[in-house]
């Protein structure tokens, strides 16, 4: 099963993408997103290049956003795709059964689709505004996570979702009780100053029900 935190990683340039990745790395985080926006190719390889080995040797998870080419090129763990970027069903036609792809949802129809196309799990948001991420789809407050995940469960629809947008350390428990399995977050990882006890404190929150 999935970890229930994921970075998603910052960073104007390849050397502070790194930075940014490796400190959350080094605080526990077994999951990075490489979200390198309005890169070259080239910077984007070269950062993924260096990601990988970084990720293999910290024993993490290591997806890239949107681009399902570098991704097989680079032979990264899976992709993120959003509504707008390439088809699920392409992303897997492309990719195989071997790669995790995740993909953006706004609705509970967004999360059928997805299910149906072979969708791993899900980012569901965002939660609340974000300046991270442009666009944002409307927002789903605690309320909106609620009714998806109920209609989820009662249409036995069963896939990983993780609340996304603007989360912070006290929105993680009402957030698990509305029946998600976890997190993706960015801003509090990459601005903390503390990141090994944050990074601590959400996954006492986000495995507090998990009994051993
Ligand atoms: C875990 C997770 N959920 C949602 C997103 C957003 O993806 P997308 O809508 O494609 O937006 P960009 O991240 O590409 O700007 C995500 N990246 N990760
Ligand atoms: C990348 C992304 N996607 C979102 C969505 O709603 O689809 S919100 C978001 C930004 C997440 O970063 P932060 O934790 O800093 O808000
Ligand atoms: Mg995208």
């Amino acid at each position: 099963m999935y970890s229930k935190l994921q970075y998603i990683s910052q960073g104007e340039t390849t050397e502070k993408q790194l930075y940014n990745i490796h400190q959350a790395l080094d605080a526990g985080c077994n999951w990075v997103q490489m979200r390198f926006k309005n890169q070259t190719q080239k910077d984007a390889f070269t950062l993924a290049e260096a990601v990988k080995p970084l990720c293999e040797k910290y024993i993490a998870n290591f997806i890239v956003n949107d681009d399902l080419h570098l991704t097989k090129e680079i032979d990264a763990d899976g992709v993120h795709l959003g509504l707008t970027d390439t088809k699920i069903e392409e992303a897997r036609a492309f990719l195989g059964t071997s790669k995790v792809i995740g993909g953006t949802a706004n609705t509970f129809e967004d999360i059928e689709n997805h299910v149906k196309n072979g969708c791993d799990y899900i980012g569901l948001g965002p939660f609340r505004f974000t300046a991270t991420k442009k666009k944002l789809s409307p927002i789903l407050g605690l309320s909106g996570y609620f009714d998806i995940l109920q209609k989820l469960k009662k249409n036995k629809i069963e896939i990983p979702v993780y609340a996304i947008g603007g989360i912070t350390l006290r929105d993680v428990s009402p957030l698990m009780e509305t029946g998600i399995h976890g997190i993706a977050v960015s801003g509090i990882i990459t601005e903390s100053e503390e990141k090994e006890n944050l990074i601590q404190q959400l996954n006492e929150k986000l495995y507090a029900n998990i009994i051993v």
